[in-house]
């Protein structure tokens, strides 16, 4: 499995938020690795998977182990972003992608052997989305099944991202950037759906927060509410991510479940994500989750 987009986020912890201008103290610091696509590939990795991420870091900043492919460049920073959080959990945020954004058809080349080795390859819009759509085309011309999760949305998004995505994921608000529809209920994500097949999606799945998600296919043009269980919520911080990662994770060693079955037990990943704070911080494992999932 293979993902992209890398940074180094800083978080501050402060009682509110400050004003523009304004000075306050924080009461906690402290660093973590995050971007979709390394937040989507610990959680897939948590749950058993066997994955790859392919980014580019400023040269010397920082070793991983678990990457394949690192580019490395001298002309710019390791992605980062600043994150506030307040007593409530509100939170600000900045981020600078940095390195991100020069990850290239060169590096792409580079990592060719890993691209064709993968069962499924998660492809976001955290870096360039020129390389991002050549990564899904690489991966769809050598038969590797994609995920595209198209975030932060682009609301011009090139249509070539519809033909070669093989389940385009997306949330209310990214579907609502894509398509021009808001979306505030499950019918209304019936309806992006329906819109993206029309684009040329084959399966589409909205992400509707505790309502769970809505799926429609070219097989199944009857768009379909898979909702989540209750639970008491925390921080739904990272709780897209948690939930593309379980998709990733199932759709390359369950490929034989129905599409229904790997987003109701995606769902149930999430969910767990959402009882705990943080992003990586809060992505469960599969030692402590039920075993039926597996
Ligand atoms: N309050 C909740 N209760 C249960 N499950 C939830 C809740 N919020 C999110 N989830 C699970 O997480 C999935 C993704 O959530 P959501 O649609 O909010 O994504 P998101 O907006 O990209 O998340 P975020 O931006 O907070 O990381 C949902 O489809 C659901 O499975
Ligand atoms: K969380």
């Amino acid at each position: 499995q293979l993902y992209k987009s890398l940074h180094i986020n800083h978080y501050i912890l402060t009682s509110r938020l400050p004003k523009a201008g304004e000075t306050i103290h924080g009461h906690k610091f402290f660093t973590g690795f995050g971007g979709k696509g390394a937040n989507q590939c610990v959680q897939a990795a948590r749950l058993g998977a066997r994955t790859s991420i392919i980014c580019k870091v400023r040269i010397g900043s920082l070793l991983l182990n678990a990457v394949e492919y690192v580019g490395q460049t001298k002309a710019a920073a390791t992605g980062a972003a600043s994150i506030i959080v307040d007593s409530e959990g509100q939170n600000v945020i900045v981020i600078v992608a940095g390195a991100n954004l020069l990850l290239d058809s060169e590096d792409l080349k580079k990592a060719n052997h890993i691209i064709c080795k993968a069962k499924v390859m998660v492809c976001q819009l955290e870096i360039t989305p020129a390389t991002s759509l050549e990564a899904l085309k690489m991966a769809h011309a050598n038969g590797v099944k994609t995920l595209f999760n198209p975030a932060p949305a682009l609301a011009d998004l090139d249509p070539q991202f519809y033909t070669h995505s093989d389940i385009f994921c997306c949330n209310e608000t990214e579907a609502e950037i894509i398509t021009g529809i808001p979306v505030g209920n499950p019918e209304d994500a019936g309806k992006v759906g329906l819109t993206l097949l029309e684009r040329g999606c084959k399966l589409v799945i909205v992400t509707l927060g505790a309502e769970g998600c809505v799926l429609v296919s070219v097989d199944e043009r009857i768009p379909k509410h898979v909702p989540t269980g209750k639970v008491a919520a925390v921080d739904t911080t990272g709780a897209g991510d948690s939930f593309v990662g379980a998709l990733a994770f199932y759709l390359a060693y369950y490929p034989h479940l129905s599409m229904e079955e790997v987003i109701k037990k995606s769902n149930f990943i999430a969910s767990v994500s959402v009882q705990a704070s943080g992003t990586q911080t809060s992505f469960p494992k599969r030692k402590d989750l039920p075993q039926d999932l597996f």
